[in-house]
């Protein structure tokens, strides 16, 4: 289909979209109060880039009639990375950890008191399928040290958001999580799809309007104007049902994702496997790490978790308590200490222990975007003393609900670590699930998990093609 056959395509796609829009995905796509989506609330982590010179900022044209109208309030730009009332990091700068292991404290008790692993711990199978690898024999015992400083309403709030994590888990399959969290950009979609193509004949303003549905699902411009082409492909003035329509949407997605759908693949040779999270405070690393650990474990793996958000005391807490529920051991030091320091000790640790995988949690927040960066570049530095390639997996953790921001998220942290996968959370929350597909477009990094709800089992593996059934509604279709 050329342009001529479809007067105003890109003129009104470009043309109503802003005032003086650039041909560029993010030029165009309308973020409409804020870097989150409209859905979302007032999320304090939404952004993190702003110094990112080539990605646009959202939306904030001033309104002629009132100035501050459309101004981005200073508490959601960039807030995730505004100083915190807390007691500064002490040792920013760049001092090498020596071989000696920091003698640790002896550990506060335990609060809450660790309960046994919830029944999906013992679940077995999925990961098998995805990793592949044979279950390694019963864990070694590594000692649970932590000098953590007792933190009281912060553990608690902790305790809870882990508590829910693990019990808010319903025993239900994966598709009725996946289906369930990806409702609202599905409905969304799917109402738009039906009111368009029920009854009408295909026209250019009828893509037209499927291209805005899929351009405020947040699948980026270029994506939305290809699937909404490959719907009109050779239907111009003839019928087709939404049905119909959502098919060809799905497999357009799927054919968008299928090279993105990488499962992380834990190479046994390494031990420990040091998997670096990173993200955005709030993104979900501590809680995605929690899941991971307590999914490799079911494995018969044995995980230790090393608490490196040594700029938050609730997140060091927060940590703890996942390792008691998962029966996990968590290094851990004061708040405030050097986070490379700590991963390197902890990488030592679980290399004596030979454990298997070690999964190392970082600031999403710390006194200013270069702070954090510079803490970053550092645990990768001091880790790589260890073992030159370590890390062997940087998950960078996104946070679907902040819509486009997420693309500029990849760039900042890809600055300052070795980002090899992401894990997309809280697709739940949101109704511009879209993302996904704008990222692969962009970045085409392995999707190694999506987040679909706070419990345990709402984080998966990412598989292409119950992805895009979900988003658009259909049912689930069994390969062959
Ligand atoms: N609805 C929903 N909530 C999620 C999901 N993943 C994580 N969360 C919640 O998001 C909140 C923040 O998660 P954390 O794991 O604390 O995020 P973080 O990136 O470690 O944040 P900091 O510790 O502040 O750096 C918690 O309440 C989680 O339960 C998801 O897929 N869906």
């Amino acid at each position: 289909m050329s342009d001529d056959e479809k007067p105003g395509w890109f003129g009104r796609l470009f043309g109503r979209k802003g005032p003086e829009p650039k041909p560029s995905e993010e030029a165009v796509v309308p973020e409409p109060t804020s870097p989150a989506s409209e859905s979302e609330g007032v999320p304090d982590f939404a952004t993190g880039a702003d110094d990112v010179s080539h990605v646009p900022p959202p939306v904030s044209e001033p309104s002629p009639e009132d100035p501050d109208k459309n101004r981005i309030p200073d508490e959601i730009e960039g807030a995730d990375l505004q100083p915190e009332p807390q007691p500064p990091v002490e040792d920013v700068a760049f001092e090498e950890p020596q071989e000696e292991t920091q003698e640790l404290a002896p550990e506060p008790e335990p609060e809450p008191a660790p309960e046994p692993l919830p029944a999906a711990a013992e679940k077995r199978g999925w990961w098998s399928r995805v990793t592949g690898g044979e279950a390694p024999p019963a864990e070694p015992t590594a000692p649970a040290e932590a000098d953590i400083q007792p933190v009281d309403a912060a553990a608690a709030l902790a305790s809870d958001a882990v508590q829910g994590a693990v019990e808010g888990s319903e025993k239900r399959g994966w598709w009725s999580r996946l289906t369930g969290g990806l409702k609202r950009t599905s409905s969304a979609l799917s109402d738009r799809v039906t009111g368009l193509f029920t009854k009408r004949k295909l026209d250019a303003t009828t893509l037209e309007d499927l291209e805005d549905a899929l351009i405020q699902a947040d699948f980026g411009v270029e994506t939305a104007t290809r699937m909404a082409e490959a719907v009109g492909k050779g239907r111009y003035e003839k019928g087709i049902s939404p049905d119909e329509v959502r098919a060809i949407l799905a497999s357009e997605i799927e054919r968008a994702l299928e090279p993105v759908a990488v499962p992380i693949t834990l190479d046994p040779a390494k031990k420990p496997y040091v998997i670096l999270t990173v993200g955005v405070n709030g993104a979900g690393k501590t809680t995605t790490i929690g899941k991971l650990a307590l999914k490799f474990k079911a494995e018969g793996r044995s995980v230790m978790l090393a608490a490196g958000d040594t700029f938050r005391a609730a997140a060091i807490e927060q940590l703890r308590v996942w390792g008691e529920r998962t029966n996990v051991p968590v290094i851990s030091r004061a708040q405030g200490s050097d986070a490379a320091g700590l991963a390197f000790d902890a990488f030592k640790e679980a290399r004596e222990a030979g454990t298997d995988v070690l999964l190392i949690d970082t600031a999403g927040r710390l006194q200013n975007k270069a702070g954090l960066m510079a803490e970053l570049e550092k645990i990768v530095r001091v880790i790589r003393k260890l073992d030159a390639e370590a890390p062997h997996a940087t998950l960078l953790v996104l946070d679907a609900t902040v819509g486009q921001n997420a693309l500029s998220q990849v760039e900042l942290f890809s600055q300052a670590a070795p980002v090899s996968g992401l894990v997309m959370t809280k697709l739940d929350g949101t109704a511009r699930g879209g993302i996904l597909v704008a990222l692969a477009a962009k970045f085409g990094l392995p999707v190694h998990f999506i987040g679909v709800g706070e419990g345990v089992e709402d984080l998966e593996p990412f598989a292409a093609r119950d992805f895009a059934r979900a988003i658009t509604g259909l049912p689930r279709e069994e390969r062959a």
